[in-house]
């Protein structure tokens, strides 16, 4: 099968990062950091992507990344890059083989910033580039709410190859989504999921721990999109975050659909996950500011996953996202994502009620 070894690898960092993450999660002290655009970053996210892109480049070492995090910050402070170091140094799979797999631990705290900022390449439509959102949903992390570790592998611009990690959605695929998914989440026992996809071999889900050679059973199931006919019936999917998304346009959408459901929020990719495993049937997030340009991370994975569960995912215009324009995806504007068979629907009310304003 094609891409055998490199959905292997990517399931595994993932896995292994999350395990970092989830460490993270339960603690009160983030280290939390603002960046530039005043988006937060924790030691969650550079510890994250620190253990992903050495499983890549000790796989795949010719491969680039466009990782979102770069360490800068780290380097000019000491105390938050050995916290983090502390962190990433201990960091294994259960399973001895497939730790190995992803070349053991990272050697010293410079090599770990050094890894961080392999994720800096400029992205583009040539070659094999990995898009790395080390923490989906940062301010989901920090609230409680939903968060996702997220992997892609673009070749030519198009993506092959797609992973999440939603620690705290539920491994159980037919578990509904409730209003309250977003909020106050956890991952005790029943929790964390990772969805996968490989371009024209579908799409799975399965634990996201407990995962390796030594289990019994790995769990992997093939997943769907919902099988929805009457779109007035859907369980829409919107951000937490007012800044994100519009919520004023999903409800006047909504109306215009007969959609009488409240939409459920949720943080990250968990929303694309929740999409392709028919938990929730619509995913609509249109702009709020005219000026943001969605980045590559925070789609490539979600995208393919969905496609390949049966979905069709567009921007407001009814194109496909350009994954090989770069680090973000410039030539689209928000994001439809919906069962094959009702989004000609979904994007016409889209596009009635964008046209009104
Ligand atoms: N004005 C804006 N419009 C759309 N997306 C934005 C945005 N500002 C930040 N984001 C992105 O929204 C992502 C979270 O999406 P969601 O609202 O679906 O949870 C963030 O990912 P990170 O949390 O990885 O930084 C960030 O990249
Ligand atoms: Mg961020
Ligand atoms: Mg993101
Ligand atoms: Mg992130």
């Amino acid at each position: 099968m094609a891409y055998e070894k490199e959905l292997q690898v990517a399931q595994l960092a993932v896995a292994r990062a999350a395990i970092l993450t989830k460490a993270v999660f339960h603690e009160k002290a983030k280290g939390t950091v603002s960046k530039d655009d005043k988006s937060p970053v924790t030691i969650g996210d550079f510890g994250a992507q620190a253990l992903i892109i050495a499983a890549i480049k000790h796989n795949f070492p010719s491969d680039e990344v466009v990782g979102e995090e770069e360490a800068s910050s780290l380097r000019e402070q000491k105390d938050l890059s050995s916290t983090i170091w502390n962190l990433v140094k201990d960091v294994k799979l259960d399973d001895p083989e497939s730790d190995a797999l992803l070349g053991g631990p990272i050697r010293s705290e410079a090599e770990m910033l050094d890894i961080i900022d392999m994720g800096n390449s400029a992205g583009g439509n040539k070659g094999r580039i990995w898009a790395l959102d080390p923490i989906d949903g940062t301010k989901g992390f920090l609230r409680g709410g939903q968060y996702a570790v997220c992997l892609a592998l673009i070749v030519d611009g198009d993506v092959k190859v797609g992973v999440l990690g939603c620690p705290n959605l539920p491994i159980d695929d037919r578990e509904p989504l409730t209003e309250d998914m977003g909020a106050a989440a956890s991952d005790a026992e029943g929790k964390g999921v990772l969805f996968s996809a490989v371009l024209g071999q579908g799409a799975t889900s399965q634990p996201l721990t407990r995962r390796g050679a030594s289990t019994d059973s790995t769990g992997v199931r093939p997943i769907h999109v919902s099988k929805i006919s009457d779109v007035s019936e859907a369980v829409m999917c919107e951000s937490v975050e007012p800044g994100h998304s519009s919520k004023g346009d999903n409800a006047l959408i909504a109306e215009k659909l007969g959609i009488t459901r409240k939409p459920v929020q949720m943080d990250s990719q968990a929303k694309y996950g929740s999409v392709a495993r028919g938990a929730g049937d619509l995913y609509l997030r249109l702009p709020v500011r005219k000026d943001y340009i969605e980045k590559i991370w925070d789609h490539a994975a979600g995208d393919l996953i969905v496609r390949e569960a049966g979905g069709q995912v567009t921007d407001v215009a009814g194109n496909r996202l350009n994954f090989g324009l770069g680090r973000t995806l410039t030539e689209n504007k928000g994001v439809i994502a919906a069962p094959a068979n009702v989004h000609a629907q979904v994007l016409k009310a889209v596009q009635e009620v964008l046209n009104s304003k």
